[in-house]
């Protein structure tokens, strides 16, 4: 283990603080095909490991390569472009392009990046992204149906753990209305990888505050998460055909805290570029987040009940690393 005092990323910049690095972590691998002899096995498997990290990996996955690579693609030809054709597509408001701006509060990283919403095919067309704008619509529009299904077949599997009805939390997400999100970001490479203590945050601690993330990178290192406040674990970059999958803070309240949603951060800490493409499952604006645990699991509601859009609405108003969670805690004292 290293202990290293690192500099925040934002208004803290100078602030610099004791952390500890453990060695990389290999999160629990998730084989969905297994789930085609033994479901409610995979379904136990998922609910443990959202229990126990709130993130894991999933193999035969079923989103075909094709649809991947094309969208690798697209990520890569926009990354390519110059900082002025980028800046069309921008400023991220939240939506569109950014770079080194996260948020509307101030946050700062290392890396620049797309944000695309997900439940209109024309809604991203104003901002100028590629020179054939119907290509990379229809390659997104690929890939964020073929993730929102892998989202739904985890999530269906997740509500067989936990005794939900059928459908329920999938049915969040195929909405029309649904508020899920597109990401593509890129870190640029780290000319001083020698001195690893000298890493710089690419994309600051934060938790994903909707239902689940599916997220893909390009194998470079950088990923890292916190399961216990000070220590960071790198996530094994090895480069496989498979997602990382972890929950996000509505679902953690969904489960009245059974399930965690756990901090994470990029560090540019490699020779290699990072590329990441990162699905954001969220419910309508207007789909009410309360404790939907069986009556028998339900223990005392750690949070009060609120619209997705009422928490939205608060994450825009927090800084990336705030537990925004906290103003929806029942006899909150903060
Ligand atoms: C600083 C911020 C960026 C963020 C909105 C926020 O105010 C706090 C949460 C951030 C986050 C993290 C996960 C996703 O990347 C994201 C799109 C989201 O929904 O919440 C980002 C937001 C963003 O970059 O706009
Ligand atoms: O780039 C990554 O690997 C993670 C990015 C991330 O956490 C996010 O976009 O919310
Ligand atoms: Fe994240």
């Amino acid at each position: 283990m290293v202990i290293v005092a690192a500099a925040n990323a934002n208004a803290n910049a100078n602030v610099l603080k004791m952390e500890k690095i453990r060695d990389d972590i290999q999160l629990p691998i998730i084989d969905l095909l297994s789930s085609k002899s033994n479901r409610s096995q995979v379904s136990k498997q998922i609910v443990k490991a959202c229990e126990e990290y709130g993130f894991f990996k999933v193999i035969n996955h079923g989103v075909p390569q094709e649809i991947i690579t094309q969208m690798e693609e697209e990520a890569h030809n926009f990354f390519s472009k110059p900082g002025s054709e980028k800046e069309r597509a921008g400023p991220a408001n939240p939506y569109g392009y950014g770079c080194k701006n996260i948020g509307l509060k101030g946050d700062m990283g290392e890396v620049e990046y797309l944000l695309l919403q997900t439940n209109s095919p024309f809604i991203n067309s104003k901002y100028y992204i590629s020179q054939d704008p119907n290509k990379f619509r229809c390659r997104v529009n690929g890939y964020v149906e073929a993730v929102r299904e892998l989202a739904c077949e985890v999530l269906d599997l997740i509500g067989e753990g936990l005794g939900l009805g059928l459908g329920f939390l999938s049915e969040l997400i195929r909405d029309v209305q649904s508020d899920s999100v597109l990401r593509l970001n890129h870190y640029p490479a780290c000319c001083d990888v020698i001195d690893k203590s000298a890493s710089k945050i690419g994309f600051g601690e934060h938790t994903d505050p909707q239902i689940l993330t599916l997220l893909r990178s390009n194998g470079v290192e950088g990923l890292q998460i916190s399961l216990e406040e000070g220590v960071w674990v790198p996530v094994n970059p090895h480069p496989d055909s498979g997602f990382c999958v972890n929950v996000g803070d509505v679902l953690k309240v969904m489960t009245n805290e059974r399930f965690v949603s756990v901090k994470h951060r990029v560090v540019v800490n490699s020779y290699k570029a990072r590329t990441s493409i990162a699905y954001f499952a969220a419910p309508p604006l207007h789909a009410t987040i309360t404790n939907c645990l069986p009556d028998k699991d339900k223990g005392n509601p750690i949070y009060t009940s609120f619209t997705w859009g009422d928490y939205k609405k608060a994450t825009y108003t927090c800084r990336l690393g705030d537990t925004r969670l906290n103003h929806f805690k029942f006899h909150n004292n903060n």
